[in-house]
């Protein structure tokens, strides 16, 4: 019998599904894969969407959540963690407890990004308002780094970012709430054609610029750059290393994205797996 191939860095995520397979843990998934890295999953929500929206969700009982965190972390090992859709306020709080209890986030600890997941891009809710204070309280501080959207920023600081001044302004806000990092994404600035998401640790602001690609289908294009990002750290990168890989990673994900379905359709991670089906 093999003993088989080293085991790869193992990445977890803890989102929610979308039957449409362009975002959620499926997009995350798709990303972990074409990043080298093995995907796990702690599931918090199984959405009813397509390309049109989301029609419904059912959320997973709160505990069930945090059990499938510490199984995987227990037995298998967790080397980053992300989260995308959270739901709602319990969940977070059991997911903050859960990753505590088994080493994922902060010092010492391994890395955690924090995807704030508020509604998707058809502006459907994936969120209990209930849950924004839970985010900044119990979640934020356990953060290597935070990576909202524009919107995410408004809800969560007040702050309607229109400028640059306004992303710094908004990133000292958000830091403020605790995680080491803080990328202010910038792909909601359509009038942007730099596409600058922001990088602040505190003290110093990083600009992160890529090409704006004129399509609407960008379906999954936060939770793909999440979860490169986590298996950029998860393979040992630096987070500011690991933010231009994922920057750079989205930014060919959205230029070879495709139609799906009559509505928005998925950035594509395949294009790092292009070629022939040989053997
Ligand atoms: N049309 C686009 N062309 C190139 N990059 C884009 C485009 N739209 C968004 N991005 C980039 O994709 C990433 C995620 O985008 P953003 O829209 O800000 O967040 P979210 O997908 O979470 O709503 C960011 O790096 C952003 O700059
Ligand atoms: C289950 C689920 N999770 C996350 C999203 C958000 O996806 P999208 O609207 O495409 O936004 P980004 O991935 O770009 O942040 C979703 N729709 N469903």
């Amino acid at each position: 019998m093999t003993e088989g191939r080293p085991t790869p860095p193992r990445v977890l995520t803890i989102a929610g599904s979308d039957s449409g397979g362009g975002a959620g843990l499926q997009a995350d998934l798709r990303a972990m894969f074409a990043c080298g890295v093995h995907g796990m999953t702690a599931i918090t929500a199984v959405t009813v969407q397509n390309s049109l929206g989301v029609e419904g969700y059912t959320v997973i009982p709160p505990d069930v959540v945090a059990a499938q965190i510490r199984a995987v972390a227990t037995d298998i090992g967790v080397n980053a963690a992300k989260t995308g859709m959270l739901a709602n306020a319990e969940i977070i709080t059991a997911i903050a407890d859960a990753c505590q209890s088994v080493h994922i986030g902060r010092d010492g600890s391994a890395p955690f990004v924090v995807d704030p997941v508020a509604a998707s891009m058809h502006g459907d809710p994936l969120m209990h308002e209930n849950a924004l204070d839970a985010l900044r309280t119990k979640l934020f501080p356990l953060a290597t780094v935070v990576t909202p959207n524009l919107d995410e920023v408004r809800l969560l600081t007040g702050i309607d970012v229109t400028s640059y001044a306004e992303q710094r302004e908004a990133a000292r806000a958000l830091h403020a709430f605790g995680p080491q990092w803080t990328l202010v994404k910038g792909g909601h600035m359509r009038d942007d054609p730099r596409c600058v998401d922001l990088l602040y640790d505190g003290s110093e602001f990083t600009e992160l610029a890529g090409p704006r690609y004129d399509t609407k289908h960008t379906h999954g294009g936060g939770d793909t750059m999440a979860s490169a990002i986590s298996s950029a750290l998860a393979r040992g990168s630096s987070v500011p290393d690991a933010v231009a890989f994922g920057k750079r990673f989205v930014t060919r994900s959205v230029a070879h994205s495709y139609p799906l379905g009559a509505g928005v359709g998925p950035v594509s991670p395949l294009w790092r797996l292009d070629g022939p089906l040989d053997d």
